[in-house]
């Protein structure tokens, strides 16, 4: 996260943080009580070893109360995602064992009406992604607030160019913003998760390259599916 703060220590309890060999790689939230959310690009770097999952955290490093790291019994990448574009960048982890719900690990409700949230509205993103260009990495969960921007001004041929189809949505990028790290993470608005964060052109912090989201209403029915299938 370029340009936030350091977030309220487990006022955000569905953060997830993807890891690899005790590295924090991805964000992600806690869709179900056996199930994150997190996005499909960030296994491109990994092949096909498997991420664990850190819940209950504030601090990456430090003991915490209800932190706990869980292993993944399978991954589900959406099918129609790929690395050459933001398309369908969803991927469902399904954890060992249900996760312990407490203070500090909670599900996040995810939206499921089809409708656009309206330009201006103004969410949050959070995220252990770097918070600098030099690539800063926080041990900390950080947070940023973010104006939505239409899908028009979005796909203007000064930003993404046409790109951002109607299963995505904007951010404004000016400073404030998004950046490694933080792909898969919940744009939450209202208290309701409307977005996943793709890393989209891999720029970050510029106003001409707004923060791109993977929309949830849309694949509200695969989610189910992918949770109702695997013994969910
Ligand atoms: C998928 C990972 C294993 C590799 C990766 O994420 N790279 C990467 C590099 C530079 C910027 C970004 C990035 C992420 C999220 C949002 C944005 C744009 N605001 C950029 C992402």
């Amino acid at each position: 996260i370029l340009g936030g703060y350091e977030a309220r220590p487990h006022l955000k309890p569905f953060m997830a943080s993807l890891q690899l060999d005790g590295q924090h790689v991805c964000g992600g939230f806690l869709v179900a009580e056996q199930w994150v959310l997190s996005a499909a690009h960030c296994t491109e770097e990994t092949g096909d070893k498997l991420f664990q999952v850190l819940l209950g955290a504030h601090s990456l490093t430090e003991q915490e109360p209800h932190k706990r790291l869980y292993r993944v019994r399978a991954q589900f990448p959406h099918p129609g995602s790929n690395k050459h574009n933001n398309k369908d960048d969803l991927l469902l982890l399904q954890l060992e064992e249900k996760a312990e719900l407490n203070a500090d690990v909670q599900v996040l409700p995810f939206q499921r009406e089809d409708r656009d949230v309206a330009p201006d509205t103004v969410c949050e993103v959070a995220g252990w992604g770097i918070t600098s260009h030099s690539g800063r990495r926080p041990d900390r969960l950080q947070q940023v607030e973010r104006p939505v921007i239409s899908r028009d001004v979005c796909n203007h041929r000064t930003r993404h160019d046409g790109t951002i189809t109607n299963n995505m949505m904007c951010t404004d990028s000016r400073r404030r913003d998004t950046c490694k790290g933080d792909s898969g993470g919940p744009l939450v608005c209202g208290g309701v998760a409307e977005g996943l964060v793709t890393a989209g052109s891999r720029v970050c912090g510029n106003y001409k390259k707004p923060a791109i989201y993977t929309r949830l209403a849309p694949y509200a029915a695969w989610i189910d599916g992918v949770m109702a299938s695997a013994d969910g």
